[in-house]
């Protein structure tokens, strides 16, 4: 079964449109969404969780689809956004006095647990959290109802490295389960390279690729040549390039050049950076 299915969705705004995006996310699986400010990852992500409508196209959670049985897909579904909001005045342990009334798997025992990994403080109020304090509290809450599906922008952001390692092992540790499954946005791409099956690049409201890790790790590569050892190969296999005195750099698809030249492995982030420039 497929955690999320997007068909044809567009959206546009006056000077920004989302165009025209497809992708599947497999149950058991995680899916990083990589792309510059303004990109349109959070707006992808808000139409998933029909907090906006798009102008066409179709989103399908865990087999139905998110206009028409969001009330009851909510459940299934742990959300962390990049600002996380409650009110000011609450603590942890009133946040759960909240949620218990809100999701009908809401488990406490859940909850405790992950206050205590994540040392978050049950009596101090929200207002008095740090920003890495309050994700953690928004992480806490999003993984303590039993969701399927966990969505999540930018929500390591402000953690500090320690946690942030701790978290993205909770993620992937949510995903050994294999009816669940994590879409996940960062800026922060190593993460992403760590822990994710699938990546998905959007850039200026297009969606340059969405692809297996291992796939793209093993089909691209850096390219060490001349600029006129780069004009020869076919440019159908060039996914980009940087000019230096020292010669180019070109990230190119590894099977359509000949044998013999100096191809070094490429990072997901290096990728996307060369992908990105080149798309411009
Ligand atoms: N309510 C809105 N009205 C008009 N334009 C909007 C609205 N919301 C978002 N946009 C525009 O849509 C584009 C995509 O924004 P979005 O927040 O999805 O990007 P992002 O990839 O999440 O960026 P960042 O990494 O900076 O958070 C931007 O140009 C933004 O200005």
């Amino acid at each position: 079964m497929n955690a999320l299915e997007i068909k044809g969705l567009t959206k546009s705004y006056g000077g920004f449109t989302l165009e025209h995006i497809n992708l599947v996310l497999p149950c058991g699986c995680i899916m990083g969404l990589i792309g510059e400010n303004g990109a349109g990852k959070s707006t992808t992500i808000r139409l998933i969780l029909d907090m906006i409508r798009g102008d066409s196209g179709s989103i399908t959670i865990l087999g139905k689809d998110n206009q028409d049985e969001m009330r009851a897909t909510k459940e299934d579904i742990g959300v962390v956004l990049d600002e996380v909001g409650f009110p000011e005045c609450l603590t942890a342990r009133q946040v759960h006095n909240i949620m218990r009334n809100t999701y009908q798997r809401w488990d406490e025992n859940v909850y405790i647990a992950y206050l205590n990994k994540l040392d978050i403080p049950r009596d101090r109020e929200f207002k008095d959290f740090s920003r890495g304090m309050k994700m953690k509290l928004g992480i806490a809450v999003a993984m303590s109802h039993h969701p399927k599906l966990l969505i999540l922008d930018e929500a390591t952001n402000g953690l500090d490295p320690v946690v942030r390692d701790e978290v993205l092992d909770m993620f992937s540790e949510f995903t050994r389960d294999e009816t669940h499954a994590v879409l996940i946005s960062s800026h922060i791409v190593s993460d992403l390279e760590k822990i994710c099956d699938y990546i998905a690049f959007l850039h200026k409201g297009k969606l340059l690729l969405c692809e297996e890790k291992d796939v793209l790790l093993e089909q691209y590569g850096i390219l060490h040549c001349t600029a006129e050892q780069l004009r020869e190969l076919n440019p159908a296999a060039i996914r980009g390039k940087k000019e230096s005195a020292y010669g180019v750099e070109a990230i190119v698809q590894r099977d359509a050049i000949p044998p013999g030249m100096n191809i070094s492995p490429v990072s997901i982030e290096e990728l996307f950076v060369f992908m990105a420039k080149e798309a411009k």
